[in-house]
């Protein structure tokens, strides 16, 4: 184990797992900001990302509202590298992309905003489970040309079907639920 990551695996394995209608969901400070985020979680998250991509030459984190916020936030601060936020509220500018965005749980609108042609992003969030996100996400960032250099997660699950996703992810963690509870695959 990475020993930079300890801080965020100790605290995933007491991380409960909720039935939302029929999806186990995981609940953790990286994923939910709930029970408690821990500033040594955030900073490992955020060292984990280093350690892994070259943050050089990124103009933009692009981090998709809400869980991808706070990672962002870290990673910004350690890497000088600014984001913007892919929200879930319309702001009607005139270059706005409108993202349909579903999960294993539910569905909502995403706009894109404040990145421009050229740019190069690392798009950052807290979980990759069927991809619909992230691929919607990167449908959008096509859409404007930007360049896309990396896609980071903090968390992989390798227990969901991703049928048709093709894209390299960087995770800091492959997880899966067994018997109702969180596992780091190692
Ligand atoms: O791989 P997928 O199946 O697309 O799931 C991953 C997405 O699901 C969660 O977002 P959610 O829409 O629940 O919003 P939240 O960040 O506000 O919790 C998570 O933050 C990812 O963005
Ligand atoms: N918190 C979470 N737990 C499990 N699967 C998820 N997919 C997206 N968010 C998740």
């Amino acid at each position: 184990m990475d020993p930079t990551l300890e801080p965020l695996a100790r605290s995933l394995r007491s991380a409960p797992v909720v039935d939302r209608d029929g999806y186990d969901y995981f609940v953790h400070g990286v994923t939910d900001g709930i029970p408690i985020v821990e500033p040594e979680v955030l900073k490992a998250v955020a060292a984990g990302f280093r350690e892994r991509i070259d943050f050089e030459s990124v103009d933009v984190l692009v981090a998709p509202e809400a869980m991808g916020i706070h990672h962002a936030t870290a990673l910004s601060t350690a890497t000088g590298v600014p984001f913007v936020v892919v929200r879930k509220r319309s702001y009607g500018f005139p270059d706005e992309v409108a993202i349909h965005q579903e999960t294993g749980y539910g569905e909502s609108e995403l706009f894109l905003n404040g990145v421009e042609a050229g740019d190069r992003v690392v798009l950052v969030d807290d979980v990759l489970s069927t991809g619909h996100t992230i691929e919607a996400v990167c449908a959008a960032l096509e859409d404007v040309d930007a360049e896309l250099v990396d896609i980071v997660v903090v968390l992989r699950r390798v227990d969901r079907d991703r049928e048709g996703f093709e894209r390299s992810v960087t995770a800091l963690f492959d997880v899966r639920v067994v018997d109702g509870r969180l596992e780091i695959v190692e």
